[in-house]
């Protein structure tokens, strides 16, 4: 059954992806080798030892995956820049092909009504500065704002919307912390530095885009609403240290010019002394939030899950996707709104939503994904929730526009609204993309 919901008339629609999961070609044109590049020839690293080597092949058929996106009456496109084929050593002299490539694309997309949104970074660090230390160097915030600089000048006038930087706690955790990304370290001292260098980059780079960009500029945090096991005060303790490590650590500094009290806790004596004159950088103004919403957690106290001390509890009734990720749409409407109460009424997307399932192979150039369109239909709704009660949302990204390397789950998990037969490269829309355009077409009236 279709709700007939109302978004806002220019309420935009989109679709996101990112360099490294898409592209392929990495060391094409005079690019560098990316950090990813490296960690996935790590044995054990990426399952089934995958790479983006290939990925989509999108350096190659970015003009058909521009049409693409026009028949599926797309009206912007997320995709982020590989800073490696801008810079192949990070720094220094620019790689004019690289700059051409990201030109060409965004004028294809402006051509065809398709309103760029550009990530200047996701996860996919030149290998040269990873090789300096990375984010875990302090030097790296001023690496990025140099490049951030080179990209409003390069694409000014073409590009309205910029982000920073993608999910930058998935960098900090997931490579400082776990090791389970680049850099692959595993350090309690390294991760929030990693953390405040990655937002004194951020704050460097809105500095270089008040003075030299065009458009607005803002920047794209995972969020994942907590819930407690139980009312006990030791799981409500839990809950505030996940909260606050998940969801605080990058948007209190942003917002609120302070780190939550949670994370000396937390990281104890390996909590830093940060300089007061970072946290008022971290503070620069951004024009809007991006939100990237897929799932909740329920925590419980664990103390044997230092540092963190909470642990995720399973919710063996609730339906999962292939990440094993709950499926919770009123996660999606409570996050919207506890940005709004927290933070104040800053314009807000959501840039990523979506799920990846065991989809079915094309047959005669179709594939059935119920669940995933029964996935989209109820988070949409619940973002149609969080309008109607006050959030200030201006528009969804869904994940993804084509099936692409999930980073250390490599291409076992397809997220896409086309399927891409990665021996082929043929792209097969999704009953999921056709549900998707009615969306669009209606704004939002067929859900
Ligand atoms: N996993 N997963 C899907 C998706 C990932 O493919 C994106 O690159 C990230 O921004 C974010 O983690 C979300």
């Amino acid at each position: 059954m279709t709700h007939k919901l109302q978004f806002p008339a220019d309420f935009i629609w989109g679709v996101a992806t990112s360099a490294y999961q898409i592209e392929g070609s990495p060391l094409a044109d005079g690019a560098a080798p990316s950090n990813w590049h490296r960690f996935c020839r790590v044995p054990g690293a990426v399952l089934n030892g995958d790479t983006g080597d290939i990925a989509c092949d999108h350096y190659r058929r970015w003009a058909d995956d521009v049409k693409l996106m026009k028949e599926l009456g797309l009206k912007a496109y997320r995709f982020s820049i590989a800073w490696s084929r801008i810079l192949p050593n990070g720094q220094g002299k620019p790689n004019e092909k690289g700059l051409d490539f990201y030109r060409n694309l965004v004028d294809a997309l402006v051509a065809n009504d398709i309103e760029p949104f550009v990530t200047l970074h996701h996860w996919d660090l030149p290998i040269a500065l990873d090789d300096l230390g990375g984010w875990a160097n302090r030097d790296a915030a001023h690496w990025f704002a140099d490049y951030a600089h080179l990209m409003f000048r390069t694409l000014e006038g073409r590009v309205q919307h910029w982000t920073t930087l993608n999910e930058p706690w998935v960098i900090m955790d997931a490579g400082y912390m776990h090791g389970v990304h680049p850099p692959g370290l595993r350090s309690l001292e390294k991760a929030p530095v990693a953390a405040h260098n990655l937002l004194r980059g951020h704050g460097l780079a809105v500095q270089a885009f008040r003075a030299d960009g065009k458009g607005q500029i803002g920047l794209v945090v995972n969020l994942e609403p907590k819930y407690a096991a139980s009312n006990g005060p030791e799981d409500a303790a839990a809950l505030a240290r996940a909260h606050a490590y998940m969801n605080r650590q990058f948007l209190d500094p942003v917002f609120l010019g302070a780190y939550p009290d949670e994370l000396a806790e937390i990281f104890g004596h390996d909590w830093p002394r940060f300089p007061e004159d970072d946290l008022k950088l971290i503070r620069e103004p951004i024009d809007f939030l991006g939100i990237n919403y897929y799932t909740r957690s329920v925590v419980r106290s664990d103390p044997t899950a230092a540092p963190l001390c909470a642990s995720p509890v399973a919710q063996t009734g609730a339906e999962h996707t292939e990440m094993k990720w709950e499926v919770f749409p009123a996660g999606l409407k409570s996050c919207l709104l506890w940005v709004k109460r927290r933070y104040g009424d800053i314009p807000l997307y959501i840039t990523e939503n979506g799920a990846a399932f065991a989809d079915p192979e094309p047959k005669n150039g179709r594939l059935e994904d119920p669940r995933r369109v029964d996935y989209f239909r109820t988070h949409l709704r619940a973002a149609h929730e969080a309008l109607q009660q006050g959030a200030n949302l201006k528009g969804y990204f869904a994940w993804s526009l084509v099936d692409n390397f999930e980073w250390s789950c490599g291409f076992a998990r397809r997220f896409g609204l086309v399927h891409v037969d990665y021996a082929t490269q043929k792209r097969t829309p999704k009953d999921s993309a056709s549900f998707y355009r009615q969306v669009i077409e209606s704004n939002g009236e067929e859900i």
